[in-house]
């Protein structure tokens, strides 16, 4: 569970579509050709394969959009500047082409705001050949939100453009440029409800700078059969018939998710619970704030802080340190909250896994699998000063990260980062602590709300590996742990293989252990019946995650 707010964490931008601010030109300036719909047919052999030819990108521009170090922004030739495009536009278009080739996160813009925007503009020049006018904030706004959404959204928009394509054939072979111009008109039409003439008018015009002009005709052909069909609200999207198997398949488009997942929730938990978990995972991120006392700030602190910044919060009823905001993120971030160590993006969830482990001053904590920090840092700040947290990562970037939020933070004193493999560190090393947590590697399907590309991410398969690994990790971890010592094994996952199961195998292996159930630690309702504690994104309304409290038992020799 990825608690800190880091490049790696989800972004903290809350996607707040009520804060959108629609394009502010009247419907009729935008809707420059409202004739028919021109039908996409498919194009005549020799025709196409000039057309083809014509719509991959040219060796130039395949070469500019390689990716690698940005621009300085000081070498920019203003005669680039093309000043009618809209600039999220294309740094969408461009984000969402580099997440596909893997070379960027979908949750973009992090505490560097500004320096990440530059940034991004330079991506467009390398990619497009042009730069646009600056992002203001309502830009970047727009661009968290139509790359975290069409990323989300993705199979569902993906079913819908190839179904306005006459021939499968031409969505199959679309180049990828095309195709986020085309991803992001259609989410701006069906789930950002902009006006859809501005919408068409302004992703034609981004595919006729970007690409071709023929490209433009093909998005405004596609576009507005889309909003003709949204106006007869007849949508080509699959009805819930047939076996198990086809409805599964029927809800993955709807709700935009992988079959595979589709399929193992509406086995756990029904079709119903599968579709309102579906609904949170597609719902805006709510992001929580960790107030930091190790810096002597309360959150009565924080409260008079966003109440100034006039961002709307609510207290969080499990947690005293946390705060709840559904919007005003950006303004947290631009009022320097978190670059002055005042409080911490975490999720409640990631919390209440702390709360199981019950740091108290003077305990001896090893942190296994501890980077970016997120449970680090909270567990630094409950020993006041007094105790370790030794923080082990196999992954030394992300274990700087957390070394920094650590200075940030002002928990050096009791903080000791170690780059190792839990695996050879536990075998080499004679340590043994009184508390041990290990927040294991998993499939994260309990934060799919907040990390929009994650769903894509991860295959059934994966599941298999990671569940090897978390019993290895978990072997690996219960050697550093005294007698009469706790061991806590978490995850951000809901799926019952990664957690109960992986508990009950590691009770086989280890007699040594016992479980010890959380009522002390969490309020009830996170409670489950072999004594866990679970948090259920749909019933809680914050990540899903997983704690076990298994203790050492003081009668078995080490
Ligand atoms: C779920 S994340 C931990 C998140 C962290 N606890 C927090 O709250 O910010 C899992 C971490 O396990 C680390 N990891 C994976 N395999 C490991 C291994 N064999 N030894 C140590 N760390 C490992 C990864 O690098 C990753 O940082």
């Amino acid at each position: 569970m990825e608690g800190a707010l880091s490049f790696f964490s989800p972004s903290p931008f809350s996607s707040n579509r009520s804060n959108l601010s629609l394009p502010k030109k009247p419907l009729s300036q935008f809707s420059s050709s409202r004739a028919s719909i021109p039908k996409v047919s498919p194009l005549p052999r020799s025709s196409k394969r000039t057309r083809k030819s014509d719509v991959r990108i040219s060796p130039k521009t395949a070469e500019r959009s390689r990716i690698s170090r940005p621009l300085d922004s000081k070498k920019i030739n203003i005669q680039k500047l093309n000043a009618e495009v809209s600039p999220h536009r294309a740094v969408s278009a461009v984000r969402l082409l580099r997440i596909e080739q893997g070379g960027a996160f979908a949750d973009l813009l992090n505490e560097k705001g500004r320096k990440a925007a530059e940034n991004e503009m330079s991506y467009v020049e390398r990619t497009l050949g042009f730069r646009t006018r600056d992002l203001d904030d309502r830009d970047i706004r727009l661009v968290t939100d139509v790359v975290g959404g069409s990323v989300r959204w993705r199979r569902y928009l993906d079913h819908l453009i190839m179904s306005l394509c006459n021939k499968e054939r031409m969505f199959t072979d679309m180049e990828p440029l095309l195709l986020q111009i085309l991803r992001i008109g259609f989410f701006e039409i069906l789930k950002l409800g902009m006006p859809p003439y501005a919408v068409v008018d302004e992703n034609v015009k981004l595919a006729k700078a970007a690409l071709r002009p023929g490209a433009g005709n093909l998005v405004n052909a596609v576009l507005r059969k889309l909003v003709s069909l949204k106006e007869k609200d007849s949508l080509p999207l699959p009805t819930l018939e047939g076996d198990d198997h086809a409805q599964a398949r029927a809800l993955a488009v709807i709700h935009s998710h992988p079959v595979w997942m589709v399929r193992r929730w509406t086995k756990f938990v029904g079709q119903e619970e599968a579709v309102r978990l579906m609904n949170w995972n597609n719902s805006d991120p709510c992001f929580s704030l960790r107030v930091n006392t190790a810096k002597g700030f309360k959150r009565v602190d924080l409260v008079n802080r966003l109440e100034d910044l006039m961002v709307p919060y609510e207290l969080s009823s499990c947690m005293d340190d946390f705060v709840r905001i559904h919007t005003g993120m950006q303004i947290v971030i631009q009022a320097g909250l978190l670059k002055d160590g005042i409080c911490s993006v975490q999720d409640e969830s990631a919390g209440l896994v702390v709360s199981v482990v019950g740091p108290q001053p003077g305990d001896a904590i090893i942190d296994c699998c501890a980077a970016p920090g997120g449970k680090t840092l909270f567990m630094a700040s409950c020993l006041r000063g007094k105790g370790t947290v030794m923080a082990i990562d196999i992954n030394r970037g992300r274990l700087r990260i957390l070394k920094e939020a650590c200075k940030l933070l002002n928990v050096t004193n009791v903080v000791i980062t170690t780059h190792a493999d839990l695996r050879l560190y536990a075998e080499k090393h004679n340590v043994k602590v009184d508390k041990v947590l290990l927040d294991a590697p998993c499939s994260g399907t309990g934060v799919l709300s907040k990390r929009a590309d994650l769903r894509w991410n991860r295959q059934l398969e994966d599941l298999e590996q990671l569940k090897h690994l978390q019993d290895e990790l978990l072997d690996a971890a219960s050697m550093l742990v005294k007698p009469g010592g706790i061991l806590v094994y978490s995850t951000c996952s809901i799926d019952p293989e990664e957690n109960e199961e992986r508990v009950a195998a590691f009770l086989q292996r280890h007699p040594e252990f016992v479980v010890h159930p959380v009522h002390p630690y969490v309020p009830p309702d996170f409670i489950t019946d072999k004594g866990f504690f679970f948090s259920n994104p749909v019933k809680h309304r914050m990540d899903g995650s997983f704690a076990a409290r298994l203790v050492r038992s003081l009668d078995y020799p080490c």
